[in-house]
C-alpha cells in the first residue's frame, strides 16, 4: 500500500553502504543521532528491513498495548534461526509457553527457588579460593551459568558425555555473542556459531532425558521449569525450547550482574552503604556457607536499588513488535510489516524521568520500592504488556542474592577502570567493552 504519512525514512545512497552499514557498526549511537536529526519517530531502512523507532515515553503505551502490533510475528524468524524451531511449532506452542513461564516465575514461586540457588552460589563462589585476581566478567559467568542452569532447568547426565563448566561457558559465549547476527542469517553463514548451537542443543536433549527420569521420583511441587515444559510441549522441538529458555535466562541477567558488581565496587560511598546493610542482614553468619532466604533479601532494600539502577543504566538496546495493521502514532501512520522498535537503553536516559540520567544513583529507587510495585515510571527494561519479561522477579532475586553473597564473602577491588558499555549489539543488555580485572580476598 501507499503510506504518505509514514515517518521519515533514513536510507543510504547505496543501501548496503549507507544506512545499513552505519547502523550495523554501532546501532545505539546511530539511534541517538537519528533521533536528534529526524525527530521522535523515524524509520531506518537497513539490510532490507524497515525498523521504525518510537522514542517518546507517551507513545510506549501504544507499542505495548496496541492490538495492531504483534510479538510472535516479530520474533518468529529469529526463533527459527537461533533455536531451529519451526514456524508451525512456534505459533502453536508459544502462547501456552509464555503463560506457563509467567506462572512458574511469579513472585511466590521465585521465593521458593531462593534456598537452592543460594546453595549453588555458595558452592561456586567458594571455588574461587581465598584470594586471587580474575577478570570480573569471567568470574560472573563461571558462577552464574552453572548455578542458574541447575536452579531452573536441572542437571545433565554425565556418563558418555563428559561436560565441564568451562566447555559450556565457551560454547554459550560464542552462541550468545553472535545471537543477534545468527537471528538474521541461515546457519551456513556462521559455522562456528552454528556448531556451538548444535552442541548446546545436544546438551539440552541430554537434560530433557535426565529431567524425564527424575520426574518419576520427584513430586509435582519440586519440578523444575524444564520438567513443566516437558508436560506442555509435545513435539520434537522440546529441547529447542529448552535452549531458548536457557538463553533468555542468562543472556540479559549475566551482563547486568557484571555491571551491578562493577558499579558498586567502583563507587566507595555506594560500596560502604551496601556493606553496612549486608553485614547487618547477615550478622553471625559463616562467610563460607552463608544462608540467605527471601526474608533476608527483604532486609537489604539498598542492595536491591543498586540492582535496579544497574538494570536501568544497561537496559536492552531494543525490543520489538511487528506492525500487523496500519498503526497511528502521533500524526504518522506506520505501515504493516514494519518492525516497531523501542529502546529501553535510550528511554532510561530521559532526564524528565531520571534526573542526572548517567549517574549511578541507587537512592532514586527509594520512592519506587513500595511492596510489589518496585518499578519507577519510565522504566521499560523488562518490556511491557502481554509479553513483558516473565523472568523479572527471578532476575531481581538472583542478582540481589549473587551481589550480596559475593560482597559478604570477599573484599573486592577493581584493577582496571570501569569499562564502557559495548555499543555493538542492539538486542539485549550491554556487554563491557574492555576487560576488567578484580582482586578478591576472602573475609
Ligand atoms: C536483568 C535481566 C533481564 C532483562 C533486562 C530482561 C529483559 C527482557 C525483555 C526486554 C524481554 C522482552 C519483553 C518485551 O518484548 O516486551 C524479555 C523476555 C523474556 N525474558 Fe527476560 N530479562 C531479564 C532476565 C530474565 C530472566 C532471568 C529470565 C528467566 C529466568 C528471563 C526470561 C525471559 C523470557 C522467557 C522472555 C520471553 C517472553 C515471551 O516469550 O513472551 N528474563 N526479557
Amino acid at each position: 500500500g501507499n503510506y504518505p504519512n509514514a515517518p521519515p525514512c533514513i536510507k543510504g545512497w547505496i543501501p548496503w553502504f549507507g544506512a545499513a552499514f552505519e547502523f550495523g557498526k554501532s546501532p545505539l549511537t546511530y539511534i541517538s543521532h537519528a533521533r536528534d536529526k529526524y525527530g521522535p519517530i523515524f524509520t531506518v531502512f537497513a539490510a532490507g528491513k524497515r525498523l521504525t523507532f518510537v522514542t517518546l515515553h507517551e507513545d510506549f503505551r501504544i507499542f505495548f498495548m496496541s492490538k495492531d502490533v504483534d510479538f510472535e510475528q516479530a520474533v518468529q524468524e529469529a526463533v527459527h534461526h537461533t533455536a531451529s524451531i519451526s514456524k508451525d511449532s512456534f505459533y502453536k506452542f508459544h502462547p501456552a509457553c509464555n503463560t506457563l513461564i509467567k506462572a512458574r516465575l511469579a513472585p511466590g514461586n521465585v521465593a521458593q527457588l531462593t534456598d537452592h540457588l543460594c546453595e549453588e552460589f555458595n558452592n561456586h563462589l567458594e571455588m574461587l579460593g581465598d584470594q586471587g585476581t580474575v577478570e570480573l566478567n569471567d568470574l560472573v559467568r563461571t558462577v552464574m551459568y552453572p548455578a542458574v542452569m541447575s536452579n531452573l532447568l536441572g542437571t545433565y547426565n554425565s556418563p558418555g558425555r563428559p561436560f565441564t563448566t568451562e566447555q559450556f561457558r565457551e560454547k554459550f559465549v560464542i552462541y550468545d555473542e553472535s545471537f543477534e547476527y545468527g537471528s538474521q542469517l541461515p546457519d551456513v553463514f556462521l559455522s562456528e556459531w552454528s556448531s556451538s548451537k548444535q552442541w548446546l542443543l545436544s546438551l539440552l536433549r541430554n537434560m530433557v532425558v535426565k529431567a524425564e527420569d527424575d520426574q518419576k521420583s520427584s513430586d509435582t511441587a519440586n519440578r523444575t521449569l524444564l520438567q513443566h515444559l516437558i508436560k506442555l510441549i509435545t513435539d520434537k522441538f522440546l529441547p529447542n525450547y529448552g535452549l531458548l529458555m536457557l538463553w533468555a535466562s542468562l543472556a540479559n541477567a549475566v551482563p547486568i550482574t557484571f555491571w551491578a558488581v562493577a558499579f558498586i565496587v567502583s563507587n566507595p560511598m555506594v560500596y560502604q552503604t551496601a556493606m553496612e546493610q549486608i553485614n547487618t542482614a547477615f550478622k553471625d553468619q559463616d562467610t563460607r556457607k552463608t544462608r540467605v532466604t527471601s526474608e533476608v533479601l527483604q532486609q537489604m532494600p539498598y542492595v536491591k536499588w543498586c540492582i535496579l539502577e544497574a538494570i536501568r543504566l544497561r537496559a536492552p538496546g531494543a525490543i520489538t513488535r511487528r506492525v500487523v495493521r496500519p498503526l497511528r502514532i502521533q500524526n504518522y501512520i506506520i505501515p504493516p510489516g514494519d518492525m516497531l522498535m523501542v529502546s529501553p537503553y535510550w528511554a532510561h536516559r530521559n532526564p524528565l524521568y531520571f534526573p542526572e540520567p548517567e549517574q549511578f544513583k541507587p537512592e532514586r529507587w527509594e520512592k519506587a520500592d513500595l511492596g510489589k510495585n518496585v518499578f519507577l515510571e519510565g522504566f521499560v527494561a523488562f518490556g511491557g504488556g502481554r509479553n513483558q519479561c516473565p523472568g523479572r522477579w527471578y532476575a531481581i532475586m538472583e542478582l540481589q542474592l549473587f551481589v550480596s553473597l559475593i560482597l559478604f564473602k570477599y573484599e573486592l577491588s577493581l584493577m582496571d577502570p570501569l569499562p564502557q558499555p559495548s555499543s555493538l549489539h542492539i538486542v539485549g543488555t550491554q556487554q563491557p567493552e574492555t576487560r576488567c580485572k578484580v582482586q578478591y580476598t576472602h573475609r
